[in-house]
């Protein structure tokens, strides 16, 4: 299997007046082409620093990443970012929005307009596509900031609490629409998220970060075959899995608190 990412002896130091906060500690992380990777840890251990540095929105203080056999030295096309904070066009309406990147890479008017109805109708939206963002609750807001990921078909998907905005119920649905999409069209997606089961269901590989500084602490990889869906939850496999990851994650926390 081919790099897609490579992270380097990654460290993030932020200098503030008050305090320095060294939010990532020599961070080594290789994913795969075409992996689908979890990260999870406790609130601050530099989750989202590590993705936006990826992202090319952050840069480290010492390290470096390379993504796609390039250098990372700021956002790029080839990476395409979903964060907690949808980050969608306020003046643009929800069909407008999806077809913004699609615009970018010269696709046609029809065949974007085509595409993003279809993400539209896969996340859920169908009927809101002429509304704009204000006018969307913020769990809507966040299914158009996924579609808009998922519409651009960037090579590697950097995804912050995709779900984070969602009720139990959409998150499962919007979960299992990720995976089968995956499954269809495999492409290297690295997620940050704070929901363990999330994050073991949809990975083949979890790493869990320790905090203060935010170093790895531990990478499961996770075999619980290709076709996965809601039930896999219930298996003994995945609850094994579950356990270990919580017991990980309860412990960072502990010595957190
Ligand atoms: N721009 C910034 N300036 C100063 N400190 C920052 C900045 N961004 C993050 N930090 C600090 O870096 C550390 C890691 O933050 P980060 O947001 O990456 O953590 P996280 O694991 O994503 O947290 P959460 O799960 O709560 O979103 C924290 O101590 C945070 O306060």
């Amino acid at each position: 299997m081919e790099e897609s990412i490579i992270v380097s002896n990654v460290s993030k130091r932020f200098e503030a007046k008050k305090e320095n906060v060294q939010a990532l500690d020599k961070i080594n992380l290789t994913v795969h082409d075409k992996e689908f990777v979890s990260i999870l840890g406790t609130s601050g251990c530099g989750k989202s620093t590590l993705l936006r540095i990826i992202g090319g929105l952050e840069t480290a203080t010492e390290g470096s990443v390379r993504c796609q056999d390039r250098e990372v030295d700021g956002p790029g096309a080839d990476r395409g970012m979903v964060f907690q904070h949808y980050s969608l066009f306020p003046w643009m309406t929800v069909q407008k929005n999806i077809e913004f990147g699609l615009k970018q890479k010269g696709i046609t008017k029809h065949e974007r307009y085509k595409i993003a109805k279809k993400y539209v109708g896969l996340v859920g939206l169908k009927g809101f596509e002429n509304l704009y963002p204000k006018n969307l609750s913020g769990g809507m807001q966040q299914r158009v900031a996924l579609a808009r990921g998922l519409a651009n078909d960037p090579e590697v998907l950097l995804l912050d609490e995709p779900f984070g905005a969602l009720d139990m119920q959409t998150r499962e649905v919007m979960q299992e629409l990720l995976l089968n999409i995956w499954q269809e069209s495999p492409k290297t997606i690295l997620m940050v998220t704070h929901d363990v089961e999330e994050a073991i269901l949809l990975a083949n590989k979890v790493v869990i970060m320790s905090s203060h500084p935010g170093k790895i602490k531990k990478i499961l990889n996770i075999d619980l075959g290709s076709k996965r869906g809601f039930e896999t939850r219930l298996t003994s496999e995945f609850l094994n899995y579950k356990r270990i990851a919580s017991e990980l994650i309860r412990s960072e926390t502990l010595k957190v608190l």
